[in-house]
């Protein structure tokens, strides 16, 4: 795989114009989608990394990638590993061609590290301030082209941005009481709202909230919504309208439900039916000729 050349502006009006005339909104920089798969999976099976786990006949980290690949707006994806899937994910890059992914980069011991890895490799690319970054989960396969491209949107109003699902549950936040939770208070549930990915950043103010993070070695952030708003206050991160299906998997009862919305995905998606039945016309037509 060959690295992209960073110093040279992208024209992804050209990509735009090329792949989805009708729909796509020119970009004049950079979209950067960066797929998180650096996990170990302590929650799903260790000996079993999620990342790689087929659903609906597709690895996980497939699915994630061909979100981004397909969404013409997307300029380049960067894939962060960790040593135990490298090869693998290597491969099905290289088998499926996937032509946006420009490298894929080792990450660190938490979810955090893996994104200051890519982080530090993009700055040291010469990734322009301005560009945005999509920060994906791997193991949320099945992420719309609406929260996307919500999300690049967003990024013209807001330096940043996060997928979210609005909370059908009323959230409790809790503390501790000796060996037990109790609760501490009760947000408005309209105010509440489960976090999702990909969540989004104009390149200078993630890295200025990483570099901000960085000198506080006990802070383990479980997403990067997190550190703008723990270390960037006064920036606003705005809420893209996520869905129910773009679940993250996260421990092995999650693969039936998994299973049912990849079957749906490929049942109703009307290319691939169309695809499919165009397959079957050809084999039939060439059955025919022989
Ligand atoms: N050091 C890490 C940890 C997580 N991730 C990625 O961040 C996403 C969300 O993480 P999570 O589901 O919590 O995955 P794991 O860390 O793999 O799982 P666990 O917490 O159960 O070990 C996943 O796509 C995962 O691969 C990563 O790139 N690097
Ligand atoms: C980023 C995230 O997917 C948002 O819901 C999540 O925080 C990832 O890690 P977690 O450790 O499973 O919360």
């Amino acid at each position: 795989m060959t690295e992209r050349d960073y110093e040279t502006a992208v024209n992804t009006d050209e990509v735009a114009a090329n792949e989805a005339p009708a729909t796509a909104k020119a970009q004049t920089v950079p979209v950067v989608a960066v797929v998180l798969a650096a996990g170990f999976g302590t929650r799903f099976d260790p000996d079993n990394p999620k990342q790689l786990v087929s659903v609906g006949g597709k690895p996980i980290v497939c699915w994630s990638i061909e979100a981004f690949e397909r969404c013409a707006r997307v300029s380049d994806i960067v894939v962060v590993v960790n040593s135990k899937v490298r090869e693998e994910v290597e491969s099905l890059i290289d088998q499926q061609g996937y032509g946006k992914v420009r490298v894929v980069i080792d990450g660190g011991a938490e979810r955090v590290d893996s994104t200051a890895a890519a982080l530090d490799m993009l700055a040291a690319a010469g990734i322009p301030g301005n560009a945005k970054i999509l920060i994906h989960d791997a193991v949320r396969p099945f992420v719309a082209q609406q929260a996307i491209d919500g999300s690049i949107d967003a990024l013209d109003q807001f330096k940043a941005a996060t997928v979210a699902y609005a909370s059908t549950d009323t959230v409790l936040l809790t503390r501790d009481l000796g060996d037990l939770k109790v609760v501490k208070s009760v947000p408005d549930r309209p105010n509440t709202f489960r976090a999702q990915t990909p969540q989004s950043f104009r390149f200078a103010t993630i890295r200025q909230a990483y570099d901000l993070a960085s000198a506080d070695p006990d802070f383990h952030p479980t997403d990067d919504t997190r550190v703008v708003v723990d270390y960037l206050p006064d920036v606003p991160v705005a809420i893209v309208s996520g869905a129910e299906t773009n679940m993250k998997i996260t421990t092995l009862e999650d693969i039936p439900t998994a299973e049912r919305i990849a079957e749906q995905l490929e049942g109703f998606d009307p290319k691939e039916a169309a695809r499919a039945r165009m397959h079957a016309l050809l084999a039939q037509a060439a059955g025919q000729m022989r």
